[in-house]
């Protein structure tokens, strides 16, 4: 097989796709009744299909909103879906797929794309880099004891699986998203949600915190045991606070469910203070954890003078093998961001940008890993303070 050719997908065109995703991910094809679910998050126009005498390969994405530093919130796309059959990979498929896909959203001025990876080795070739990074939690639950200041919390509402799938988008959009890498979730993530409660034997619970002034947060979890006799496992799916009280309130409760020995909540930012709502810090341990979003600077001066800085100018010479209109030189500073004639002090290729974006990783640390190359012996400090951001970025937002 060397013929093929990539084209987008029409509507009738989802099953076959989202079939073909989910094989290469090793999960059974959609049941009927999910059907509905897949073509709800399917954004128009944005399917990509290989074929050659039929499907071979596929990636989709849907538009949403990324937080940079300094709050903004800039158009991004979601990319997700990405398969390719099992009897066609390693000969180039989705090198086309991808370059397809970045060309178009160029081509639609689209500054961002950022994806969540099922390998660490596929993206890095196509100028995406590890931009977010979590830690996974595990909290002994019966060692969990409050410490005496932790605040009260308000009130909290457990919603029926259908009061939550209704009341959950607003309940989220309703939430401040001013940490860097927090994203919108537009009506083409839900259905995907609503999909795994409805199917899952042990349906998740939600809780909603209300403060003082209406809903501050809430939490997603469920319970995993399989018998009497076992362990039971209280997971986190997610959870979201604006305010310290609603933190609290939702981990008073967790921490209150009855029969739960563990409690895991994987895939928090790295500055959330689970262990210091202990009296033991050491009932709360983490227990692993690693990239969360990967980005990809898809209009590289755009998305540059999008995000804010802090310190003096660097001049960057910036590599893009995929999008090599973006490659150049670029003086990035405090007062904004312009194409640069001057000598650069760091070069650096467009995926390690996108691990300096959001702030996950110092420039020093990726001069250490032979990542980026300075010209001068002050310059991965400069770039070190010119991107740092706080609090850690996190998404959080699995699509
Ligand atoms: C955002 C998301 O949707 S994440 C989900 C991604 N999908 C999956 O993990 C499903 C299972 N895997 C697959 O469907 C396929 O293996 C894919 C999509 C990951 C790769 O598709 P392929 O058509 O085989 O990739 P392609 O042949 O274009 O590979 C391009 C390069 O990446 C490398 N590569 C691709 N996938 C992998 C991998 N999983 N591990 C290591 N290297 C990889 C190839 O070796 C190739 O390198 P080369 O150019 O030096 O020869």
């Amino acid at each position: 097989m060397s013929d093929y050719t990539v084209r987008v997908l029409r509507p009738d065109e989802t099953r076959e796709a989202a079939d073909l995703f989910r094989t290469a991910l090793l999960v059974p094809p959609l049941k009927d009744e999910e059907v509905p679910y897949a073509e709800r998050m399917y954004q128009p126009g944005r399917a990509l299909g290989a074929f050659d005498t039929e499907l071979i390969g596929t990636a989709r994405s849907f538009d949403a909103e990324l937080t940079v530093p300094g709050g903004e919130p800039v158009p991004f796309a979601a990319v997700t879906g990405v398969g390719v059959r099992a009897d066609r990979t390693r000969r180039g498929v989705l090198g086309r797929l991808m370059r397809a896909q970045l060309t178009e959203l160029a081509g639609r001025g689209v500054p961002l794309a950022a994806l969540y990876a099922s390998e660490g080795p596929i993206y890095g070739r196509f100028g995406y880099g590890v931009a977010t990074v979590v830690h996974d939690y595990q909290v002994e639950r019966r060692r969990a004891v409050l410490r005496p200041e932790v605040p009260a919390g308000g009130e909290i509402e457990l919603l029926r699986l259908d009061a939550a799938v209704e009341r959950l988008p607003a309940l989220y959009a309703g939430l401040p998203r001013t940490r860097s890498g927090s994203m919108t979730r537009p009506a083409y993530w839900w259905p995907g949600m609503e999909r795994t409660a409805r199917q899952s034997d042990t349906p998740p619970v939600t809780i909603v915190h209300h403060g003082p002034n209406g809903p501050e947060g809430y939490a997603i979890y469920r319970v995993n045991r399989k018998s009497w006799q076992d362990p039971s496992i209280l997971e986190v799916a997610d959870l979201r606070a604006a305010t310290a009280e609603a933190f609290a309130g939702l981990w008073r409760y967790l921490l209150a469910v009855d029969l739960v020995d563990t409690i895991e909540a994987p895939g928090r930012p790295l500055d959330e203070p689970i262990p210091l709502l202990f009296a033991d810090p050491r009932a709360a341990k983490v227990t692993g954890g690693g990239d969360d979003l990967w980005l990809r600077l898809v209009d590289v001066p755009a998305a540059l003078a999008a995000r804010e800085y802090e310190g003096e100018p660097v001049v960057l010479e910036v590599t893009d093998p995929v999008l090599t209109a973006n490659s150049g030189r670029y003086r990035v500073g405090p007062e904004g961001v312009t194409r640069a004639e001057a000598p650069a002090q760091l070069g650096l290729g467009v995926d390690a940008l996108a691990m300096l974006y959001f702030g996950a990783w110092a420039a020093s640390a990726l001069v250490t890993a032979g990542r980026i190359q300075v010209a001068g012996p002050d310059d991965a400090e400069r770039a070190d303070r010119l991107f740092a951001t706080r609090p850690p970025a996190w998404c959080g937002t699995h699509f």
